[in-house]
């Protein structure tokens, strides 16, 4: 089972979102462990001291590194992988969830004001990741995005018949549009194809109206695609030939 901890100043902020659908599932099924801890319970001083000002000056506070080692030290093993959330690192897509949802042991540092004590980045982070090209108020909600892309690859979470490797990116297309009841709505029929009950015709529509909303709305995923399913297709192709 995957275990993730969680280093934030705000512990209830993990706590609520990993409690409700399919994550607070997961973790219920004990598919899935969640747990935060905050530096706070590792300071010494009687207003519970977590960060300070910069050397150098300039904007924002700094987390200290004490508390933060502290709190690493307490949750972290031998085969833990330790990451921060910051805009510094790669950005996160749904190859990285999936690499992620392989680990055994994830520690997740969330950084508040203006971000960490650099020598624990040095120290302790085996990885810095973002979850996009905007600051945020604190790497929670980076963890908390991260914590539900990757529970999607881990066997069990999802329902009977779903699977993360339909989701949209995860074969490297979007999604087709989705329909449910009524059978007309605002003057829309569902595309009949979807209710003929052929699955062979109608996952072979799905594949197609996938592939036109990639190339219609993100040109630069289905080029991607079409490089990637060459390579695929030649590659075949050659061991093919060179089979005797
Ligand atoms: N973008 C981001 N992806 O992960 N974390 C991100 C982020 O903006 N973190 C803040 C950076 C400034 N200090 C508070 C946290």
């Amino acid at each position: 089972m995957l275990k993730v901890d969680v280093i934030t100043l705000f512990p209830e902020m993990i706590e609520g979102a990993v409690s409700h659908g399919v994550l607070g599932q997961a973790v219920k099924s004990d598919l899935l462990s969640v747990k935060a801890h905050t530096p706070r319970e590792f300071t010494e001083d009687k207003h519970r001291t977590v960060d300070d000002r910069p050397f150098g000056g300039g904007d924002g506070m700094i987390m200290l590194a004490e508390p933060l080692k502290k709190t690493i030290e307490k949750v972290q093993h031998n085969t833990s992988k330790v990451v921060y959330l910051s805009p510094q690192g790669r950005t996160l897509n749904a190859a990285i969830a999936k690499e992620f949802s392989k680990e055994e042991h994830l520690i997740f540092i969330c950084g508040r004001y203006g971000g960490i004590d650099q020598r624990i980045i040095n120290e302790y982070v085996d990885e810095e990741l973002s979850i996009g090209d905007y600051v945020l108020s604190g790497g929670e909600l980076g963890a908390l995005v991260i914590i539900d892309a990757l529970a999607r690859f881990i066997p069990g979470v999802l329902g009977h018949g779903e699977s993360a490797e339909k989701d949209s990116f995860s074969d490297g297309l979007l999604e087709q549009p989705n329909f449910t009841r009524p059978r007309e709505f605002l003057g829309q029929d569902v595309p009949e194809v979807l209710v003929g009950g052929n699955h062979k015709v109608i996952g072979e529509w799905k594949d197609k109206v996938s592939a036109l909303v990639t190339l219609k709305k993100r040109p630069d995923l289905f080029r991607e695609y079409i490089k990637v399913e060459t390579e695929k297709y030649n590659s075949l192709k050659k061991k093919k030939t060179a089979a005797p």
